[in-house]
């Protein structure tokens, strides 16, 4: 699938789908290099993690490096949700077969991927991308499609499927369904207020990881520590934030303690970084679009 090959919507333009993949793997690459993210991989260390690495990544992030141009073509072109997931799960292979396996990127080729699509919608109709546009189009686009397949992956065994089961709550479908209300609503606002107070992406970027973190129903953290494992990693991403975040001196060895105590209880809040570089993306796409 190529840019050229779409029609030009009236009102509209053909969007540059290369540049919103572009975005969506510098947003992957931004999660990815920060650091101290507690219990997930970085270029210091691998968390909780004994199966992967930063290059183990890296090479995730090479394989994905067409699909997100390709799946914004497709939302561009008015694709239906069993489009989007086919590519999703092409997508999936390629990154198992880069890691040897290794789910590395399963929740982003997802989150991010829709948000890829809307955007490339929103671009190609020459609509606004301002505020919550990006999740709105999303879920009225493919929400229904969605709450479908999440009815259907109820009984898999899949760790988020079998989750959403035992603990009764929302899972990445749920959130993407409803037009992703952590990033609009919870994140963008945290992120755009440290950067305009600091200028400083490190911090942040981190404080909206601690943010996503204090109130996300992560699967992978109920996955490998249940009920009491989602409390610890949520009630002390709140303590740091109460303390004043980044906004306040001593914060990275702040963040750093969580770290270790997440390492040493085998914790590693995947979804937040997931959704971490869903708003960097966000941001980025909103301001691109100003700019223009
Ligand atoms: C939809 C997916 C993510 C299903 O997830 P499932 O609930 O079965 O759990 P699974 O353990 O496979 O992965 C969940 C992933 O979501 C992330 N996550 C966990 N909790 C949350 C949450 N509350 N909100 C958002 N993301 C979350 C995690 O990082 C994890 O990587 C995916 O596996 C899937 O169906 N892929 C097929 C491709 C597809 O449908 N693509 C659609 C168009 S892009
Ligand atoms: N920097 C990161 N470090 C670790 N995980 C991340 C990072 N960024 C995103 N993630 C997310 O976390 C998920 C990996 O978590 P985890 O290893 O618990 O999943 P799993 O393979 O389903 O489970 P397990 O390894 O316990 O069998 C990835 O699918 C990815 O979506």
């Amino acid at each position: 699938m190529t840019t050229s090959a779409l029609r030009r919507h009236p009102g509209g333009s053909a969007p540059d789908t290369a540049g919103i993949g572009r975005d969506a793997i510098r947003a992957l690459y931004a999660e990815l290099a920060l650091h101290p993210k507690p219990g997930l991989v970085s270029p210091l260390d691998s968390g909780s993690h004994d199966d992967m690495d930063m290059a183990t990544f890296m090479r995730s992030l090479f394989a994905l490096r067409g699909y997100f141009r390709d799946i914004a073509t497709a939302g561009a072109e008015g694709a239906d949700f069993d489009v989007l997931r086919g590519l999703g799960i092409e997508a999936e292979r390629r990154m198992l077969a880069a890691t040897g396996g290794i789910n590395t990127h399963r929740g982003a080729i997802f989150s991010l991927g829709l948000l890829a699509a809307a955007s490339g919608a929103l671009k190609h109709e020459g609509q606004s991308l301002a505020g919550p546009a990006l999740g709105e189009a999303v879920t009225r686009r493919w929400g229904q499609a969605l709450v479908a397949a999440g009815i259907q992956a109820r009984d898999s065994d899949s760790h988020g499927a079998r989750a959403i089961r035992r603990y009764q709550v929302r899972g990445a479908r749920e959130e993407a369904a409803e037009g992703f209300p952590l990033v609009f609503g919870t994140a963008l606002p945290a992120l755009e207020e440290v950067l305009a107070r600091t200028g400083c992406l490190e911090r942040a970027l981190v404080q909206t990881l601690f943010t996503l973190m204090s109130v996300l129903e992560d699967t992978n953290l109920l996955h490998r520590g249940g009920t009491e494992g989602l409390g610890f990693v949520r009630d002390g991403a709140r303590r740091f934030l109460d303390a004043g975040g980044v906004l306040m001196p001593g914060w990275r060895e702040r963040a750093l303690a969580l770290h270790r105590d997440c390492v040493a209880r085998h914790l590693s809040p995947g979804g937040s970084a997931d959704l971490l570089a869903a708003t960097w993306f966000v941001h980025h796409q909103r301001s691109g679009a100003e700019r223009t």
